[in-house]
């Protein structure tokens, strides 16, 4: 089925905020009057359940033909209801619209932008950690949003020395400070109608930014109460929030070390600084690692070439590790070629054919295991 079929009058449309066992918990547009009137009308009659869920919330099962045809529901997957009980809060997913994105860790589908969260100070601001994660923010291809917390730790001297030099990776960060209630309004503002996830090293504050942004939600849907979500489910527990001024916010519990796992020849493209430099100038080999390659248009004095050389580095190490688990011959063989040559130790094409496959299939196992841990 394609998107304008869905566009049809009559169809239930919702939006997957979390998987719990068997059951979806699907928030339904309130798009028109006829919404508006099943909301009041629930709002008037809540049903005989232990706590009102909010008004547009139904717990939904997922039809038997998207079982067949093997079609999984992530959450922030958009989605067409059907045969809603009002009274009882049920319903059931017949069709999943097509995703426009779909992130691996956290299996979250939709999700419009990362904002990673770290602290200026406390625990201290460690430039190495900070690019790691903007990577790995990175290499979702989604946009990416910096806010700086605790900026009521530092001097305003201070503030501006980290703000320049974040500007020349690349990054115009937000300072905040979620104590003294600084920014929070401007990053609240960025969130509004997107749907986010949220990221950051431990003890930079991101419960407690959380909690500032959705005060207004706890106190209407009486469900969600302390420290959202964190510390309350295990790690593997992923759901969407929803911001007072509309948006989706999903925290990404047990996300303290992302692992490097891109791949070698896009990792320039995760830096922006030298996607700068690509984007007016090329390298003589169109498969320049940007190492000692000669007319390398990337290498050069900006302050996280030496940071991409480590994660290069990784990547590459990685690369050679999958490829000894699906293919030891494979392994063997190129490596007695990098011999010959005494010098590239792998090649490109093939690589990178191979680590889609292989990554394909690991983010669908991680998906089934998702779905097994919630059973
Ligand atoms: N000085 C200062 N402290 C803050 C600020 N925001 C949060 N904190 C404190 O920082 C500590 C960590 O805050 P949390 O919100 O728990 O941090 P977190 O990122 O959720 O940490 P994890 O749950 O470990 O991932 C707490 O003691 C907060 O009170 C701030 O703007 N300024
Ligand atoms: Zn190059």
């Amino acid at each position: 089925m394609t998107g304008e079929n869905f566009a049809t009058t009559g169809q239930l449309l919702g939006t997957v905020l979390a998987v719990q066992a068997n059951f979806y918990r699907v928030q339904l547009d309130e798009k028109d009057e006829e919404m508006r009137e099943i909301r009041e009308m629930r709002e008037q009659d809540p049903p005989h359940l232990p706590h009102p869920p909010h008004p547009l919330l139904l717990l939904c099962t997922r039809r038997t033909r998207l079982k067949k045809i093997g079609q999984q529901v992530m959450v922030g997957d958009r989605v067409v209801v059907e045969e809603p009980d009002w009274a009882g809060g049920r319903g059931a997913i017949a069709d999943v619209l097509p995703r426009h994105s779909e992130l691996d860790r956290p299996a979250i589908a939709n999700v419009n932008q990362i904002l990673l969260v770290f602290a200026v100070a406390d625990p201290p601001l460690e430039p190495y950690q900070l690019s790691r994660f903007l990577i790995k923010a990175e290499s979702t291809g989604l946009d990416v949003l910096l806010c700086l917390n605790k900026s009521d730790l530092i001097s305003p001297q201070e503030q501006q020395q980290v703000s320049d030099r974040l500007l020349g990776w690349g990054y115009k960060p937000i300072f905040i400070s979620v104590k003294d209630g600084i920014n929070t309004d401007q990053a609240a503002r960025y969130l509004s109608n997107k749907v986010t996830v949220i990221a950051g090293p431990s003890g930079v504050g991101k419960s407690s930014l959380i909690n500032t942004l959705i005060d207004s939600l706890q106190l209407r849907v009486g469900e969600v109460s302390g420290k959202l979500a964190r510390g309350r489910h295990t790690t593997r527990h992923i759901e969407l929030f929803e911001l007072p001024n509309g948006g989706l916010l999903a925290d990404t519990p047990g996300f303290n070390q992302p692992d490097m796992d891109c791949n070698p020849e896009e990792l320039i493209h995760y830096f922006p600084e030298a996607r700068k430099r690509l984007a007016v100038a090329s390298c003589r080999f169109s498969d320049c690692l940007h190492r000692d390659e000669p007319e390398c248009v990337v290498r050069g004095d900006w302050e996280r070439y030496e940071h991409y050389l480590e994660f290069l580095s990784d990547a590459i190490a990685r690369q050679t590790q999958l490829h000894q688990q699906a293919d030891p011959e494979s392994t063997m063989k190129l490596k007695s070629k990098s011999k010959g040559k005494g010098q590239s130790q792998y090649e490109p094409k093939l690589e990178s054919k191979k680590y889609r496959r292989i990554s394909r299939k690991t983010q669908l196992q991680d998906l089934q295991e998702l779905y097994r841990d919630e059973e």
